[in-house]
């Protein structure tokens, strides 16, 4: 039996997907045959070699050939690739993406369509790139109570973190990099502001807690305002910046009678060397998971890039042809979008989690970088705005001096959010004060 695969986009993931196929490792893709691959260019030099008759512009004409079984979705961005996968269930195609973007927005309607088509649509590629991590979450890991999901889940932050902090290069040059490496997206605000991320929080916190997540209600920063003097000063005290996404269950206060809610972010965070997330640099991601009875469980490696995310894609590829040779469906990962996966094995009632929790009721220590005139009494004038919203101080040290202005590195205890933001606006309001370039959260 051989599978004719419609692969839409041909570009960084694309040409890795075809690489595999043209040479297998595993003898079932051997029963796999390009039938059409679709580009916006027929004219394009390409580093894979396709018949050209298999190569068209005509995209909507893949997803409705009777002579395709299997559509790859590897063009990015919204539309057409959401239309494109629904029109491709609509045809009974069985459905591989990498598309995070549309698979955390559209994931309700493109997996309702699926149960309705009886097909499969795998998406392992499009959160953590190489790194199996859905399929885990779906199965390995899925007889515990699941607490916690932090994850380092977009590879050109940390590869821009990585760089600024060890080579010493600016977030530009560093930036240039990861889009010269096919690490970015086609328009890298999403990597730099932290939307990836946020997709793909939305996507792992709709699996792991079974419930549906809205993407916009994610609180999302990004990582445009770490300078390299913070990173210089952070290590100083044994910290390294990473761009966290977060989703975690929150016990109610004892005074609620309201649901448990899910605490779910993304944002830069100062995480103490020691810190198993801490240590993960370059392109790679990690996902650390935590549950009851488990523990802790860390999964790592490359992120993005041509190689891992293609691995990911055929491997994906790879279950669906096994299922498909005994009949079987693939049991579909994220129904958790509309709330029909158990939180836990044995039957037992989904989670009553109420999702997203504003910022400002969190709690977090802080690392603040204030720009004051280096006079006699500034920093007690700071330390006290801090008193006179309850936040304690565990540090605060005068750094450089530049032409009278000194930096003032302050690191916070355990603080509400909103009693830190209301100490710094009234510290913003000091005259001796230029600004507070730098202000992060501080996990352990
Ligand atoms: N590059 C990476 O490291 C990773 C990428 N992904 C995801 O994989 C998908 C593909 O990413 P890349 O290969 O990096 O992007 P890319 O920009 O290198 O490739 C996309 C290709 O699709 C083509 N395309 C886009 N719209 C089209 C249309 N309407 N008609 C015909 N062709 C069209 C583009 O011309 C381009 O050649 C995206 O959803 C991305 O988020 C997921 C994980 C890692
Ligand atoms: N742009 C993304 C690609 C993989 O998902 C990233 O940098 O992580
Ligand atoms: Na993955």
């Amino acid at each position: 039996m051989v599978y004719r695969v419609g692969l839409l986009g041909l570009g960084t993931v694309g040409t890795g997907v075809v690489q595999i196929l043209q040479r297998p490792g595993h003898p079932l893709l051997r029963a796999v045959d390009i039938g059409a691959v679709g580009v916006r260019s027929l004219d394009k030099p390409r580093e894979v070699q396709i018949p050209p008759e298999r190569l068209t512009t005509d995209l909507e004409r893949i997803v409705s050939d009777p002579e395709i079984d299997i559509v790859i979705e590897l063009l990015g961005g919204l539309e057409p690739a959401r239309s494109l996968i629904l029109k491709a269930i609509d045809h009974g195609k069985q459905v591989i993406t990498a598309n995070k973007a549309v698979i955390a927005r559209y994931g309700a309607e493109i997996f309702q369509a699926a149960a309705q088509a009886k097909v499969s649509v795998l998406l392992e590629a499009a959160v953590a790139g190489g790194i199996p991590i859905l399929q885990p979450l779906q199965q390995s890991l899925r007889a515990n109570h699941l607490q916690a999901v932090w994850g380092i889940i977009n590879g050109t932050t940390n590869f821009i973190l990585s760089q600024m902090t060890q080579e010493g290069i600016s977030f530009e040059e560093a930036l240039a990099i990861a889009q010269a490496r096919g690490y970015a997206e086609a328009d890298p605000s999403a990597d730099v502001e932290g939307w990836d991320a946020a997709d793909k929080i939305a996507i792992l916190a709709s699996l792991a807690f079974g419930l549906p997540v809205e993407r916009e209600h994610i609180p999302c920063e990004g990582i445009r305002d770490i300078s390299a003097t913070d990173i210089r000063y952070a290590r100083e005290w044994g910290f390294t910046f990473k761009l966290l996404a977060i989703a975690q269950s929150s016990p109610r206060a004892a005074s609620s009678a309201g649901p448990s809610r899910l605490d779910i972010r993304v944002h830069p965070t100062l995480l103490p060397l020691t810190h198993p997330l801490a240590s993960i640099n370059g392109v790679d991601n990690a996902v650390l998971v935590q549950g009851d009875p488990l523990g802790q469980v860390v999964l790592s490696g490359p992120g993005a890039g041509r190689g891992p995310t293609a691995s990911a894609v055929v491997g994906d590829l790879l279950t669906l042809i096994a299922h498909l040779q005994t009949g079987a469906q693939v049991p579909n990962p994220l129904l958790g979008f509309p709330p029909l996966l158990p939180f836990s094995a044995g039957g037992a009632e989904p989670p009553q989690l109420q999702v997203g929790i504003p910022l400002a009721e969190l709690e977090a220590e802080f690392y603040v970088r204030v720009l004051a005139q280096d006079q006699p009494g500034v920093i007690g004038a700071i330390g006290t705005c801090f008193g006179n919203h309850r936040v304690s101080l565990e540090s605060i040290t005068q750094k450089e001096c530049h032409r009278e202005q000194a930096e003032i590195v302050i690191l916070t205890h355990t603080v509400r959010e909103a009693d830190c933001q209301r100490a710094i606006a009234e510290i913003r309001q000091l005259p001796q004060v230029a600004g507070i370039p730098g202000l992060f959260r501080v996990l352990r």
